[in-house]
C-alpha cells in the first residue's frame, strides 16, 4: 500500500456532504442482488461516516452500459439491499447529477444516506469528463473512495471528482485491501501459482506479462483460454476470443518458455450449442481436445483439464485465482469453477481470490469460508500485483 494515502481515520467528516464511491457493480438475478459480498465489504466505512454524522451521498457504476440509462443497470436494488443491511433508509436518487439530485442530497440530515445512480449512465465517467466531474462533485464537499475493486479505473467518480472535492482519503475498504495484498504478495510462499479465467480477456491478458516475473505457474481457463487457443493455431469455434490480443498471448507463451515458468492451458473444453444464459439452459454438449468444431462454444475445461490444473494448485503454497473457469452461473457449465473451488479449499497453502463474479463463485461453491482472503477488485487486485500505481489511490490525498 501506499503507506502516504490519507484515510477515513485521518479526518473528521461530521456534518459534511460526504461523496463516498463504493463498488456496488454486483451480479444480479430477476432485479435483485444475487452476491451481496460487495455490499457487506462497504459496510464498516458507510457505518463510520454515520456515526460520526456525515451525510453520506453513494456512488457507483453497475455493469457497462456504455454511457445510456439503461433500467437492467439500475443500481435500485443495491439501494433496498443496503437498507435492510444498515436497518436505516438509503434515498435512492434517479440520477446522478442535476440540479433535482443536488435538491435533494441538500435535505440530507447528518447520518442520513442517499444512493446516486449509476454514473455510468454517463459516457462522461468513463471518459473522466472534467464536465461530468465537476457536476458529480457538485453534490458533496468531501471525498471517500472505497471502491477497491475500480481503483484500477482514472474514471470521473474514481479520480476526476477528487479536484473538486476536499479532504479525499479512501475508507476501510480500500485501506484493508491494499495492506492485505501488499503483504502476502511482495515475497509470496512458494511455489505461487496464479489461475487466470472470466470473461475480460483485453484487460486482463494484458497482466500476464507481469504476472511472468512473480509466478511459478500461471493456469489459463474461462474465456481466456481460447485467445490462447488461437495463438497456438488451434480452432475455438464460437467461443468467446480476443484475436486483437493473439500476439500478446503468443509473447506471453514464449516468455514462460524462457523463464521457465509453467504455464497450463486447458486439455480439454467442454462445448456446448444453443446455450441460454438468461434460462440458465444449454443444448447439446460435448468435450473437445484441440480444436473446437465451428457450430459449438467453449462454455468450461474439461475433465482432463481439472485433473491437471487440481494437481497443481494442491502443490502451490500461494495461490491466486481471477476469473471462473467456465460460465458457472449455468449448472452445466459449473464443473471447473467448483472443482478448483474445492482443491482451494482442502490446500494448506495462502488463497487469494479475487472478483466480482470469482468470489460470487467461491459463495456459490459453498468453499468461501475456507479462502484465506477474498478481495473485492479482480484486475484491481491483478494491476496492483503487477505494481501499477492505482489511480483510484493515487488520487486521493496524500500526507
Ligand atoms: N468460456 C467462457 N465463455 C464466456 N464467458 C465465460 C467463460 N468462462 C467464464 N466466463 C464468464 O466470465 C465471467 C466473469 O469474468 P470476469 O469479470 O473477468 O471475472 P471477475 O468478475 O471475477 O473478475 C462470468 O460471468 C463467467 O460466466
Ligand atoms: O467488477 C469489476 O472488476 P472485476 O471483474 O475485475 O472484479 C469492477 O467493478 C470494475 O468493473 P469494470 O471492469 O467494468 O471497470
Amino acid at each position: 500500500m501506499n503507506m502516504a494515502t490519507k484515510t477515513i481515520k485521518d479526518v473528521n467528516l461530521a456534518g459534511q456532504r460526504v461523496l463516498v464511491r463504493c463498488d456496488f457493480n454486483v451480479p444480479l438475478k430477476d432485479g435483485a442482488v444475487s452476491d451481496d459480498s460487495r455490499i457487506v465489504a462497504a459496510l464498516p466505512t458507510i457505518k463510520h461516516l454515520v456515526e460520526q454524522g456525515a451525510k453520506v451521498i453513494l456512488c457507483s457504476h453497475l455493469g457497462r452500459p456504455k454511457g445510456e440509462k439503461k433500467p437492467e443497470f439500475s443500481l435500485a436494488p443495491v439501494a433496498k439491499d443496503l437498507s435492510d443491511k444498515l436497518g436505516q433508509s438509503v434515498h435512492f436518487l434517479n440520477d446522478c447529477i442535476g440540479e433535482e439530485v443536488e435538491a435533494e442530497v441538500a435535505k440530507l440530515k447528518d447520518g442520513e444516506i442517499a444512493l446516486l445512480e449509476n454514473v455510468r449512465f454517463y459516457e462522461g465517467e468513463t471518459d473522466n469528463d472534467s464536465e461530468f466531474a465537476a457536476a458529480l462533485a457538485k453534490c458533496a464537499e468531501a471525498y471517500v473512495n472505497d471502491a477497491f475493486g475500480t481503483a484500477h479505473r482514472a474514471h470521473a467518480s474514481t479520480a476526476g471528482v477528487t479536484k473538486h472535492l476536499s479532504p479525499c482519503v479512501c475508507g476501510f475498504l480500500i485501506e484493508k485491501e491494499l495492506a492485505y495484498l501488499g503483504d502476502k504478495t511482495a515475497n509470496p510462499e512458494r511455489p505461487f501459482t496464479v489461475i487466470l479465467g472470466g470473461a475480460k480477456v483485453s484487460d486482463k491478458i494484458k497482466v500476464i506479462d507481469a504476472l511472468l516475473e512473480k509466478a511459478d505457474t500461471i493456469i489459463i481457463g474461462g474465456a481466456m483460454a481460447y485467445t490462447f487457443a488461437l495463438a497456438e493455431g488451434r480452432k475455438v469455434g464460437e467461443s468467446l476470443s480476443e484475436p486483437d490480443h493473439i500476439d500478446t498471448a503468443k509473447f506471453a507463451l514464449e516468455k514462460a518458455k524462457e523463464k521457465g515458468v509453467k504455464f497450463l492451458l486447458p486439455a480439454d473444453n467442454l462445448a456446448v450449442k444453443d446455450l441460454d444464459f438468461g434460462a440458465g439452459t444449454v443444448g447439446e454438449s460435448k468435450y473437445f481436445e484441440g480444436n473446437i468444431d465451428d457450430g459449438w462454444e467453449g462454455v468450461d475445461i474439461g475433465p482432463k483439464s481439472i485433473e491437471l490444473f487440481k494437481a497443481e494448485v494442491a502443490a502451490a503454497k500461494t495461490v491466486l485465482w481471477n476469473g471462473p473457469m467456465g460460465i458457472f452461473e449455468i449448472d452445466a457449465c459449473n464443473k471447473g469453477t467448483f472443482a478448483i473451488a474445492e482443491t482451494i479449499a482442502e490446500s494448506d497453502g495462502i488463497s487469494i481470490i479475487g472478483g466480482g463474479d470469482s468470489v460470487k463463485a467461491i459463495n456459490m461453491s459453498g468453499y468461501s469460508d475456507k479462502v484465506t482472503f477474498m478481495s473485492t477488485g479482480g484486475g484491481a487486485s491483478l494491476e496492483f500485483l503487477e505494481g501499477k500505481e492505482l489511480p483510484g489511490v493515487t488520487a486521493l490525498d496524500q500526507a
